[in-house]
């Protein structure tokens, strides 16, 4: 069946936090931020009594986990520096330990997938005056470097290096680890389109896959691109938990994007639905980053400006997210008719 999950950005969640989710109807939580768990400060991956406490706190609102972040893989890391090794083996303890909890999805966040300073962020006004992300490449007038050839190939033997460890501690703790896609997704990024082939091809194990944002794909290309890449990753079921966000424009069609509620931006999202359900998809589908309306407190992050990325208590763009999807699930069901 398929259900709804929230992304939150810290392990310190309040009784309103999750009694809103409850009454929301939410299902499950995301947590976008490896490094706040408890634990990982202290000794570099999350503490399992820690995560189980907070495992059954979740529950006792109705709720579950559905996908964790592991600690970061620094610029260090991607380079071979001093500390290289203990930050792998930080990375491999917390899999054994989400897997110990029985948490499905986790997903590791490598230094460098996104290349900055290639686009403009801007705040772009819409509906009302609600406030959203936008980024335009041809307001940047003066552009970041981008990596050579051969220092793309070295980061990508520093990922390799990375999952060679990671895939097969994921398949023995009975995990799935999943890549979300760069963002902003500029050309070259690791992640901004042919690398996620690159790590389903590198990488043919059926726990390895993607968090597959819809949003950032549409910024790479709109729905047309999008339904591909569902129709291609899902058929090889490869998709562990979907971002479900609109856009308007997108990097080669109008050189700029902003993103957009759920029924504002250029996507029919109930198209995309389908796809996913004709490609059998049947896990979470996670409302991410949404407009900041009028009243809301969001959730900003200076990496993507202007963005509200995650759960906020009383957020109005959240809200309405969690209830479009699920009277856009409602209607699957009808559609369906099952
Ligand atoms: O959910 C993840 O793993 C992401 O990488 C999401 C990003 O941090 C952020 O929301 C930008 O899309």
């Amino acid at each position: 069946m398929l259900k709804v999950s929230v992304t939150v950005n810290t392990t310190d969640l309040s009784e309103l936090d999750l009694k809103q989710m409850s009454q929301l109807g939410v299902d499950c939580i995301d947590f976008g931020a490896g490094n706040s768990f408890a634990g990982v400060k202290e000794q570099g991956y999350p503490d399992l009594d820690k995560l189980l406490e907070l495992q059954r706190k979740i529950r006792s609102y109705g709720m579950d986990i559905n996908r964790v972040t592991l600690p970061n893989l620094s610029d260090n890391f991607m380079r071979n520096r001093p500390g290289s090794e203990r930050e792998l083996e930080n990375s491999i303890n917390a899999v054994k330990t989400f897997g110990e909890a029985n948490i499905d999805i986790v997903r590791q966040r490598f230094e460098g997938d996104v290349f900055y300073g290639l686009s403009k962020s801007y705040q772009a006004i819409q509906r009302g005056g609600a406030i959203s992300r936008g980024e335009s490449l041809g307001i940047m007038k003066e552009k970041a470097e981008t990596p050579t050839f051969e220092e793309l190939e070295k980061w990508w033997a520093a990922f390799q290096g990375a999952y060679g460890k990671l895939v097969p501690a994921a398949q023995n703790s009975n995990v799935n680890i999943a890549m979300h896609p760069s963002d902003t997704p500029h050309p070259d990024s690791p992640f901004g389109g042919l690398g996620l082939h690159r790590i389903i091809d590198d990488f043919p194990n059926k726990n390895v896959g993607l968090v597959y944002c819809i949003g950032t794909r549409a910024e790479a290309g709109g729905s047309s691109l999008v339904l591909d890449e569902i129709n291609h990753f899902g058929r090889k079921g490869r998709i562990f938990l979907v971002h479900f966000r609109n856009v308007r424009g997108s990097l080669p069609t109008a050189g700029a994007f902003e993103e957009a509620l759920l029924d504002d931006g250029d996507m029919n999202m109930f198209k995309l639905l389908l796809e996913l359900r004709k490609v059998g998809y049947n896990g979470c589908i996670n409302p991410d980053h949404v407009p900041t309306m009028a009243g809301d407190t969001p959730d900003l992050d200076d990496r993507w400006g202007h963005s509200n990325i995650g759960w906020k208590a009383s957020s109005l763009g959240f809200s309405y997210s969690i209830g479009y999807i699920k009277a856009l699930l409602a209607a699957l069901t009808e559609f369906e008719g099952k």
